[in-house]
């Protein structure tokens, strides 16, 4: 089709893209796709430090990769119990690549000297990362249900309390692989369970995907700790041996996180191989 006058004269202007980029119409803008007006207003420091901003941008972008985390973990743990391993898999390079980058992400929030946290510190009380309802819905997913949160989460609302309520009452990804497992005829009973994970990882040939599989629910479950640990590193960084805003007892509550498993019986597995 022969080019329009207001194409070739664009192409003249070798300055401007050629209307060939979609532009035709302009429907869609990038700014209004990803509502860029609403996300860049949100952050909201409330005080006149100049390193919150770095305090609340990095907060909000954990927040924004643990919704992707649990929208990739669903689907995980939906393909493992429809018997699509392969899709499970898949989505596992994702969820490992995303958790990689949180771990790294710490170093970021170093950057920035428990001086001048301090600046704004004060504000934050009683605020604190252990109200954060998405990481708890992440270890309610992953295995660790506790719904003591339902009571120590006094400023969730109800949308986020049925939110708990709801990951309490689904199936978990250690749930879903237990039914992959029994999918081919290996039993998952109590008694039985390590004989199964024990004839998957001594029958590789047979059962590759299922030891795979086990793979990555233990690099999420490792990755997740490394994440603990990188946390709790930068924190003795920022406050050293204080108390949390929370109102724990600060590094020492989070070292004790730090030895959580979601995935026990994968760990316990490599003393009986
Ligand atoms: C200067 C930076 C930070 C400091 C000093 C800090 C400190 C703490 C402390 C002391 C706690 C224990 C609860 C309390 O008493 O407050 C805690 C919990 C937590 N923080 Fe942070 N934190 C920082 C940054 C972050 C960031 C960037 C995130 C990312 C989302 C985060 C997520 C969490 C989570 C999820 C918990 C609950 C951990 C658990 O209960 O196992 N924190 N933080
Ligand atoms: N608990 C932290 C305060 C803090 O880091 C924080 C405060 C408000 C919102 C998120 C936070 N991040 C993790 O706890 C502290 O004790 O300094």
């Amino acid at each position: 089709m022969a080019a329009t006058p207001d194409q070739r004269a664009r192409t003249a202007d070798a300055s401007l893209p050629p209307r060939s980029f979609g532009e035709e119409g302009a429907r869609l803008s990038y700014g209004d796709y990803l509502r860029l007006r609403d996300l860049l207003a949100q952050q909201a420091p409330q005080s006149g430090a100049s390193d919150e901003l770095l305090f609340i941008t990095i907060h909000q972008v954990y927040e924004l990769w643990f919704k992707l985390l649990l929208h990739e973990l669903e689907r995980i743990r939906d393909a493992m119990a429809g018997g699509e391993l392969w899709h499970a898999r898949h989505l596992f390079r994702r969820v490992h690549a995303v958790e990689r980058v949180l771990v790294e992400q710490v170093q970021v929030l170093e950057t920035m000297t428990p001086q001048d946290f301090l600046e704004f510190r004060s504000v934050l009380a009683p605020a604190s990362g252990f109200q954060s309802v998405q990481f708890r819905e992440l270890e309610f997913l992953s295995g660790v249900k506790d719904e003591a949160y339902l009571a120590r989460l006094r400023d969730a609302d109800d949308a986020e309390l049925a939110r708990l309520r709801r990951r309490l009452a689904e199936p978990t990804l250690w749930d879903a692989y237990l039914t992959a497992l029994s999918q081919r005829g290996l039993a998952v009973s109590d008694a039985e369970i390590m004989d199964s994970l024990l004839a998957v990882a001594r029958d590789r040939g047979s059962y590759d995907d299922l030891w795979e599989l086990a793979e990555d629910l233990l690099t999420h479950d490792e990755t997740t700790a490394h994440w603990r640990m990188r946390h709790v590193q930068m924190v003795e960084r920022q406050i050293g041996t204080k108390s949390g805003t929370g109102g724990s007892s600060g590094a020492p509550y989070l070292r004790g996180r730090t030895r959580m498993q979601f995935f026990p019986l994968l760990w316990e597995l490599r003393a009986w191989l």
